[in-house]
């Protein structure tokens, strides 16, 4: 049930392993600790880390009577979460499902749960551009205000894999927000000095040839890898580091989007 959602935000990214759900976590903690109501719903079947990242492996979802109740994060619900990783054993239980009951998973998870008003409801995907993503898109047609931002690593392959993800974008109409590049460059936990141990600005650049808005580069930052797990926002615990500014840029920018109701 989406009816109540205002806005729409999907994570993707081309291949797995680039930060897809960082983002996504970090992006709902950031707009939470802004005051606004987020969902996150992780629809990545084959690797649903968003339980792990936020400290809520031990938690069931049970069926109320409006459908599935999100399990929240805080006590004032301003955070709620659904995740498959909810109906697994354990975060290594492989989701061997075929095409048919995958989808059919996934149109339950966009349809039967039962968030409350929300400003965001923030998507993480799986990676890749698969029949999960075709069911999506479909899925999220009814919602007036969706778009999508796109995680990508400087390498090469990275940026190959997110043109294919700009293509699919642009072919089913969902807007594309932006491009944030995560893995760009080493931050030393004695100096925080950032060292680009990969090529840099892959992420800019394409953004600037596809005429894409780029959000931002996060470096990796051993301090914030050791967030995941603890549900803890970057912007709360490190609000001086440079993934604190490119999360509270992006949230004041999706905020503003909300005030303005477009
Ligand atoms: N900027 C960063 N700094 C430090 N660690 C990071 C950063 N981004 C991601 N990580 C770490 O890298 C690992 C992979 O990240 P994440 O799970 O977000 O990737 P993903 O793209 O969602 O992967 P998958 O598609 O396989 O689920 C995690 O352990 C995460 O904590
Ligand atoms: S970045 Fe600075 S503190 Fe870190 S290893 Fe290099 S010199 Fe040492």
């Amino acid at each position: 049930m989406l009816d109540n959602v205002k806005q729409v935000i999907l994570v993707l990214s081309g291949k797995g392993g680039v930060g897809k759900s960082t983002v996504s976590t970090q992006l709902a903690l950031t707009l939470k600790e802004k005051g606004l109501k987020v969902g996150l719903l992780d629809i990545d079947l084959c690797g649903p880390s968003v339980p792990y990242l936020l400290n809520l492996e031990d938690q069931n979802i049970h069926q109320g009577p409006d459908g599935w109740v999100p399990v929240y994060l805080d006590s004032e619900q301003r955070l709620g979460v659904m995740s498959i990783g909810f109906l697994l054993n354990s975060r290594n239980d492989a989701v061997v499902w075929r095409g048919p009951k995958k989808t059919s998973m996934i149109k339950q998870f966009l349809e039967d749960v039962s968030w409350q008003d929300l400003d965001f409801l923030v998507i993480d995907t799986p990676p890749g551009t698969s029949d999960e993503h075709i069911t999506v898109m479909e899925n999220l047609r009814q919602v007036p205000h969706c778009s999508a931002i796109i995680v990508t690593t400087p390498q090469e392959v990275a940026i190959e894999d997110v043109r294919k993800e700009i293509t699919f974008c642009r072919k089913t109409n969902i807007p594309i927000m932006g491009i944030i590049e995560n893995m760009s460059g080493y931050v030393c936990p004695t100096c925080t000095e950032c060292t680009n141990i990969f090529s840099s600005g892959g992420g800019k650049s394409l953004a600037d040839l596809t005429k894409i808005q780029f959000l931002g580069s996060l470096p990796i930052d051993p301090r914030v890898g050791k967030l995941a797990g603890k549900g803890i926002a970057a912007v709360k615990e490190l609000p001086d580091s440079a993934t604190s500014m490119v999360f509270n840029n992006l949230a004041n920018q999706l905020s503003e989007l909300t005030t303005n109701g477009s």
